[in-house]
């Protein structure tokens, strides 16, 4: 017989060891996209070349923070794509019209965010490398 476990009382606060858990499964998917995904991998290298040039350049506070939100962006995009890209294969391992459309759209997230971090980039440090 199905052992029945009891259903988490979804209402009680997160104690610490939830908190943990919590922590603990975020950073496994980070590890497994970062493990399986290309193009994550070329984030995250991009990410760390536009901080050592944000070091050399010394940028000041607010093109700090305009960095920071576009390598967070771009990273959470593609995690999503990920995401989408999993639930796909796991729901519809067949070709179907809205399966394909399900990848495409999370695809355009990710350039949406990656050409806009683009911009950014060229706008923080076009004028330094220009001058
Ligand atoms: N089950 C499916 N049904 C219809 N079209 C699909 C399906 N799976 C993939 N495709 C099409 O093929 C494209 C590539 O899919 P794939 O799963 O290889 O993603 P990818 O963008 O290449 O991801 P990865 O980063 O893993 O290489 C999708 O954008 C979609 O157009």
């Amino acid at each position: 017989m199905t052992e029945v476990r009891p259903i988490p009382d979804e209402s009680r606060p997160l104690g610490r060891t939830t908190l943990l858990n919590a922590f603990r499964v975020a950073f496994s998917g980070f590890a497994y996209a970062l493990r399986t995904q290309r193009n994550l991998q070329i984030h995250v290298a991009i990410a760390g070349i536009v901080v050592t040039a944000g070091l050399f350049f010394g940028l000041n506070r607010l093109e700090w923070c305009l960095i920071i939100v576009c390598i967070g962006l771009t990273g959470t995009a593609e995690l999503l794509n990920t995401s989408v890209e999993v639930l796909v294969d796991l729901l519809s391992p067949e070709y179907h019209e809205r399966a394909r459309v399900a990848k495409d759209v999370a695809a355009a997230a990710v350039l949406c965010s990656a050409l806009a971090s683009a911009v950014v980039g060229v706008l923080v440090f076009g004028p330094r490398l220009a001058g």
